[in-house]
């Protein structure tokens, strides 16, 4: 059974303490550009997201170049935003510390 996507109110709410992260225009997926001093310390980064998300069966979209990462959150059995894309939202930025 997939997970119940945010209403836009729990989302508004949600990201008031997800720092760095913003809703799409259309509510369907959250985003963040996280940037480092090295791609060693992005990759760094990836590898310990990559482990944490995993472990929770839910995976990111995301692009890097050099010490960029962009991320995108979105549940897809879902079609949209959940709990789940807000806790690896939060995971995310604590392995970026
Ligand atoms: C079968 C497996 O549990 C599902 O495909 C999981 C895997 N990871 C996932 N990740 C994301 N972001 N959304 C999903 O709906 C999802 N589903």
């Amino acid at each position: 059974m997939p997970k119940p996507c945010l209403t836009t109110d729990e989302l508004t709410t949600a990201l008031e303490t997800l720092e760095g992260w913003t809703a799409e225009e259309d509510g369907k997926a959250v985003t963040r550009t996280f940037k480092f001093g090295t791609f060693t310390q992005a990759f760094a980064f990836m590898t310990a997201a990559a482990l944490t998300a995993e472990k929770m069966d839910h995976h990111p979209e995301w692009f890097n170049v050099y010490n960029r990462v962009d991320v995108r959150l979105t549940t897809h059995d879902s079609g949209g935003v959940t709990a789940l894309d807000i806790a690896l939202a939060e995971a995310m930025n604590k392995a970026a510390g």
